[in-house]
Order: structure tokens, then sequence, then C-alpha cells
């Protein structure tokens, strides 16, 4: 029977390079680009039509950063489809990132040189904003419009006789540190892409402990430093090209450079080939290449403990709550106007 698989965020790197692999293993598969650029996700289709002719793919319009289009697209996705094999949680921001040079220069130097470049520690900040919602950008983009997807998603997400699998792109970048329970949309710090990633993973853990009975397995993979855009608003793209031979050397000291889309999407895929009976939850699945350029995927345990994970599981519930409210509200009040 054909799989039906949804990708967010597919329309460029990591997500289409995984829609590329996806669909060399299984050719019937039904794929979504669940994407916020229709431009850019009618290219993506293209692109993956030429590559692999008569394949099933399907375009979605969804801003997973605002709460309304989550609502909207989750519709359509249950009119289209009857049920859901994987929905790979992709799509993902880091604006305005800055890099440390004083911090980076000294970590170079110290004994935390390899960590530094694998996970980016104590060197990167971003500027948040609020978005029309009224939440952090980052967090709404990140990790709260993925969870209300799953909470709207669940009547096909949740059906007995049938496993579904979600699986989040996380980042080596998720840091307990950056992480603070009393302020979860991290309105007060400047890691606010490191916070929603400690967030995801520890959401993933969560759904793990709620669902699997009722046939939903979640997953977190890292896909390593890779260019995509995502890198390319850290430092322009001349400049990450100028210093590739350096990152080709980097690599030799740790394999979290996998640096190309292809490379980077190697956890996704292979979590596609796995049975979730044979996951860790508490595991997040790298993608990593080795120097002389082989891929493969490895799982590290998480920092994370279930307690916290059960706080924030059930503040987002609340938030979601109180955000069916604030929009239910807002759209009474637009229709009161028309009339
Ligand atoms: N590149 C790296 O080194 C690493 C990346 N990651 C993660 O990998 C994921 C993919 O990023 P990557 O491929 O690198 O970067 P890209 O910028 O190439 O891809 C990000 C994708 O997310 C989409 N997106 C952003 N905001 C929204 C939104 N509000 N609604 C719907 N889609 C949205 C983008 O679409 P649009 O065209 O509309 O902007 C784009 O398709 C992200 O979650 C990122 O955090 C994790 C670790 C390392
Ligand atoms: C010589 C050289 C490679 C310089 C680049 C220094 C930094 C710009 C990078 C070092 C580690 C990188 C890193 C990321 C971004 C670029 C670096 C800070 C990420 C934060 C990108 C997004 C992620 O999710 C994780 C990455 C970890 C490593």
């Amino acid at each position: 029977m054909e799989r039906v698989v949804i990708v967010t965020g597919a329309n460029s790197g990591i997500g289409l390079a995984l829609c590329e692999r996806l669909l060399a293993v299984d050719s019937q598969l039904r794929l979504c680009l669940a994407c916020r650029n229709m431009r850019r996700a009618e290219a993506a289709r293209a692109a993956l039509l030429t590559s692999h002719t008569g394949a099933r793919v399907d375009l979605l319009h969804l801003d997973v950063g605002s709460v309304q289009s989550v609502f909207t697209a989750a519709q359509e996705v249950k009119t289209r489809y009857n049920k859901i094999d994987f929905l790979y949680l992709n799509a993902g921001i880091m604006p305005n990132p800055q890099v440390d040079i004083g911090a980076f220069f000294k970590g170079l130097f110290s004994r935390n040189a390899i960590n530094m470049f694998a996970t980016a520690e104590g060197i990167l900040t971003q500027q948040d904003r609020l978005n029309s919602d009224g939440l952090q950008e980052v967090f709404a983009t990140n990790l709260f419009g993925h969870f209300l997807l799953i909470r709207e998603l669940e009547p096909l997400l949740c059906q007995t006789g049938h496993i579904s699998r979600v699986v989040w792109t996380s980042s080596s970048n998720a840091q307990r540190s950056a992480f603070s329970i009393e302020d979860m949309q991290h309105r007060n710090g400047s890691e606010p892409y490191s916070s929603s990633k400690y967030a995801s993973d520890m959401v993933s853990l969560a759904l793990n402990k709620h669902k699997n009975s009722q046939g939903l397995f979640s997953s977190v993979i890292c896909p390593g430093l890779v260019m995509t855009n995502l890198t390319y608003g850290i430092l322009p793209s001349f400049f990450w090209t100028l210093i590739m031979p350096i990152m080709y050397l980097i690599r030799i000291f740790t394999n979290t450079f996998t640096l190309t889309p292809y490379n980077g999407a190697e956890a996704l895929h292979w979590l596609f080939l796995q049975t979730p009976e044979s996951l860790d939850p508490r595991a997040k699945y790298h993608s990593l290449t080795s120097a002389r350029g082989i891929n493969y995927t490895i799982p590290r345990q998480m920092d994370i403990d279930d307690e916290t994970s059960e706080i924030l599981y059930d503040k987002l519930l609340e938030l979601e709550r109180v955000m069916r409210k604030k929009l239910s509200e807002r759209n009474a009040d637009t229709e009161a106007q028309t009339y």
C-alpha cells in the first residue's frame, strides 16, 4: 500500500534533499511538500518530478509560524489523506544570527574546540521578535506550529491498527542551558534557536510517553552542519566557499560537518527504514559524514529529563487552548464586522 509522507519546509535544503532520497527508496510514495512559499514549492516539485518521473508529489500551503495557517493546512490534510505514515517536522528558522568572534577565537585555542565546531555552544546568538499571533517567532515556527500540527492531525496520526511516525529536525545546538521552563518561548534570552530545538527534543520524549499506545512514535534527528539558506544567513555563501577546505579538514576531527543537504538528510532517511520498536525515545539520531565522505547515523543520548518534558508538554497544551480561544474571538470579530 502507498505510504503517505508529509515534509514541512520541503522546498529547500535538508527538507528537499530528504524528499529526493525518499522517492529514490520508494517510488510509490505519496509525498506532500508542506511549504510556506508556494513559488519555491512549485520549483521543488518540478525538480523532484524531473528526477522521479511519475512520482506522486502534492503541495500544501503551510506557514508553521501562523496558528491559522496550521489549522487550515491540517483541515486540508484531513480531507486529502486517510492516514499519515511519516510526518517530518523539518521547517525551521534562525533569524538575525550573530557569531561572537571573540568567543570563537577563544574557543578555537581551547580544549573545547571540537565541541564548539560541533554544537556552536557559546558562540552563536539570535535576535527574535513577536509574530502576528503574539508569539516569539522562533518558538512559534520551530516548535509550537509543529506541536499544533500534530495535535490537529491526531485523528490521522493516532489510529488503531496503524503506526504513524513523526520526526523532528532538531540540532546539536539544542542546549539545556538555553532553555528555561519559566520562559519556554525564550522571550528574555539571546539563544531562541537553541531553546526551541531543546524544547523539540523534550516534546518528542513526552509524545512517545503519551501516544505510543495509540500508535504514534516520535524521533529526533540532528543533520550536522549543512550548507543551506539557514547557514548562508550566518555567514555569506562566498565566505563558506572560501573556507570549504578548512571545513573538510575539520571533518577529520568531527564527523558532524556533513556539509551537503544530501548528507544532512542521512538520519531522516535512515529513520524511514527503521521499525519504531527498534528506536530509543531518549536518543537523538545524528547524521554524520566521515573524512572519506561515508554517511552514517549514530544515536546519542539526549540531555533531557522526564519531569521537565511533562511540564513543557502541559504548558504547550495550555498555550494551545489560549490560542484557540484567541483565534475564535478574532474570527468572530471579523465576521461581526462584515455584517
Ligand atoms: N543547516 C544546518 O546546518 C542545520 C539545520 N538544522 C535544521 O534543519 C531544518 C531545515 O533547515 P535547512 O535545510 O538547513 O535550511 P533552509 O533554510 O534551506 O530550510 C528551511 C525550510 O523551512 C522553511 N520554513 C521556514 N519558516 C517556515 C514557516 N514559517 N512555515 C513553513 N516553512 C518554513 C523554509 O521555507 P521558505 O522557503 O518559506 O523560507 C525552508 O523550506 C531546520 O529545522 C533547521 O533548524 C539543524 C541543524 C543544522
Ligand atoms: C572555520 C569555520 C568552520 C568557521 C565557522 C564558525 C561558525 C560560523 C560555525 C562553527 C560551528 C557552526 C555550527 C552552526 C552554525 C555555524 C557555526 C557556528 C550551527 C549552529 C547551524 C545550525 C545548527 O542547527 C547547528 C550548527 C552547529 C555548528
